[in-house]
Order: structure tokens, then sequence, then C-alpha cells
């Protein structure tokens, strides 16, 4: 049987956040204020995650995925329930967990600012105390990978965003962790570089078999990478699973893209939105105007297409029209949703 590599269980972190006033008086009487309120950033989260799997954790801004991390990184202690990570108490023995694991934050690089990338991956090598074996054998992995021994001479702060993180994420595998956190790992990069992110991302996860938690906004990482998802909204997981399962959930739903006359103004699609929510209210899930087209969601067994256009014809003209089944996006989005009733 594979083994856990990350349990978490009934996992809780609150934080003490100070009411504050507005002003200048409101800001001298907070220096004294006992006026405190907690937010549940983690609220009882537990999961288990089996060696070499690959799984998406999701939510909405201020879900709590990024305090979830730093936990089972051992930057912050919970005020309750039990994290293990490859059998280590994060918060109690850091040093241990650091080297059972490898973290990538998109936003922020692990690496020497001023250094070329060859002396980051040295220093690196002292500090987790890599074998000289251990470091050419993942050195020689990385080039057969991507290729990015032009990079070694290059001070980080000389490269693009887009070599900067695949530079950190090779620098988060290099020990040979047995847990690797990525969060927002393609934030900000173009559609070319978020693929060759991808790729890496998942040869590394093969050929190591490492444990991978991602957490990410975009879908299509999600798609490329991740069989299992987590999410979680409000500090709680509302849903674990399959991705593909989620999405047979969904699959009542399906999108229509229509496209309105040229002489249609902006007012008047957004009249038809509102009236269409009106009357179809239960049936459709979401309406969104994208220029002169109207994102239509909903579910195809309790309404037909041809009733939905015809009550639009009856307002303004249609000049094309696409069908398609709904997106992962719009999946998650649905999930929160259902979540929050
Ligand atoms: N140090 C802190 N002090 C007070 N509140 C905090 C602190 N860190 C996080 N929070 C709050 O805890 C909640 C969870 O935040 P967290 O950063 O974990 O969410 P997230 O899911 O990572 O969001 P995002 O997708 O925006 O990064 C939010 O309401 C946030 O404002």
């Amino acid at each position: 049987m594979v083994d856990s590599v990350i349990k978490v269980s009934n996992l809780r972190k609150y934080f003490k956040v100070l009411n504050r006033r507005e002003g200048f008086w409101g800001t001298v009487k907070d220096l004294f204020s006992q006026d405190y309120f907690y937010v549940k950033a983690v609220d009882g989260i537990s999961m288990e995650i089996k060696e070499g799997e690959i799984v998406g954790f999701l939510g909405p801004n201020g879900a709590g995925k990024s305090t979830t991390i730093k936990i089972m990184t051992g930057v912050l202690e919970p005020d309750g329930g039990e994290v293990l990570i490859n059998n280590v108490i994060p918060y109690k023995d850091r040093i241990k967990n650091a080297k059972n694991i490898g973290v990538v934050f998109g936003q922020r690089t692990q690496l020497w600012w001023s250094l070329p990338l060859i002396e980051s991956f040295k220093i690196l090598k002292e500090i987790y105390e890599i074998d000289e074996r251990t470091f050419k054998e993942n050195l020689e992995l990385f080039e057969e990978i991507i290729g990015i021994e032009a990079l070694y001479r290059k001070p980080v702060r000389q490269m693009s965003l887009g070599q900067r993180v695949l530079c950190d994420i090779l620098a988060s595998f290099l020990h040979n962790p047995k847990v690797v956190f990525l969060d927002e790992p393609t934030i900000g990069l173009d559609i070319l570089i978020k693929d060759k992110v991808r790729k890496l991302i998942k040869e590394l996860n093969r050929r190591k078999n490492t444990t991978i938690l991602l957490a990410t906004h975009d879908m299509n990482d999600v798609e490329a990478l991740c069989p299992r998802i987590i999410v979680i909204d409000k500090g709680k997981i509302i849903y674990d699973g399959l991705l593909e399962d989620l999405k047979e959930k969904f699959k009542m739903y399906r999108k229509a893209k229509i496209r309105v006359g040229d002489n249609v103004d902006e007012e008047e699609i957004n009249k038809i939105k509102v009236l269409l929510l009106e009357k179809f209210n239960d049936v459709i899930s979401d309406c969104a105007i994208k220029s002169y087209w109207l994102d239509i969601s909903f579910k195809k067994q309790d309404v037909n297409l041809l009733e939905i256009l015809r009550f639009i014809t009856n307002f303004i003209p249609i000049e094309d029209i696409h069908t398609e089944d709904i997106q992962t996006e719009e999946v998650i989005k649905l999930i929160y949703e259902e979540s929050r009733k």
C-alpha cells in the first residue's frame, strides 16, 4: 500500500485581528484597543495525500490555502488539529521538515538575487547537505528535462520571470524532497512559459515520484496536472476528489456563446441579461457579457437552448452561436456557489 505523505486532521488556525478605526484619532485609540475579532483562516481541515500524487489545492481568495501551506511547511503553528508531513510534525521539527519538503511561491524567489544560478544551487547543496552524486544526477536530470545549462552563469536578477520560476522549481527539487508545495507557480507568466512550467512539474513528479500540493487559481494548471483536487472555502474543505467526478456532477450544464448584432448597444445587452435571468432563473447558472457576446451557462435537461434563443430574438438579433461543455473554471465556481447556499 502507498503511504500517505501528507496527513492532516481537523487542522485549525485562527488569526486575532484588531478592529481598526478610521482617521488619525482612530489610529491613536487603536494603540490601546482591545477590540479584537478572530479570522478562521483554517477551520477544521482534514486530508491525506499519498506518495507521488499531484493534488490541486483550490479556493477563492482568502479561503485559507496559503495558511494551510504555511502550517505544512512549519512556518506557522496551528491552533488545533494534527499535521504530519512525511511523519514529521512541521512546526515542532522545522529542520527535519525542511529536508523533506520543497517550496515555491510564484511571486517570490528562494534563489540568491545577485548570484549566478549555479552558485545558488551550490549554496542549496550545502544547506541541504546534498551529496555530490545526487547533486550531479539532479543537474543532469534537469538538463535532460528542460536544458537550462545556458542559465547557470546568469544572475537571477537578469532572468525573465519565466526563467526564474523554472529555476525556482528546479531548486525546490534539488535535495530530492518527498513533498513539494507549489503556491501559484504560473502566476503572471505568458502562455508558452506556463506550458513549460507545467511540463516541468509533471516530469519531475513522474521521474521522482514526489508528492505535490499545487495551490493555484489557474484552471489550466489543474487540467494539465491534477487528477485530484481539494477545494476549500472559508477555511473548510468543500470538495476532495477527482476532478473528473466533479465535472461529471456538473455535466448537465452547458455553455452557449451567443453573438448579438453589431447594432445592439451595451445597455440593451444588459437589459436582455436581466430579462434572461428573470425568465430562466432556475436553469441559467451564469450569464456574462463579453463585448458583443452573451455567455450563458444553463442546465441542458431543464431547458431547450432553442427556447433561450427564441426568447432573445424577441428583443435583439442574433448573428452567431457556439455551444460547449462547461469548463473546469465554471465547475469550480458552481461548487463554491453550492457550498455557500
Ligand atoms: N497574518 C495574518 N493575520 C491576520 N489574518 C490573516 C493573516 N494571514 C492570513 N489571514 C487571513 O486568513 C484568511 C485566509 O488567508 P490565506 O492567505 O490563507 O488565503 P488564500 O486561500 O491563500 O488566499 P489567496 O488565494 O488570496 O492567496 C484570510 O481572511 C486572510 O485575510
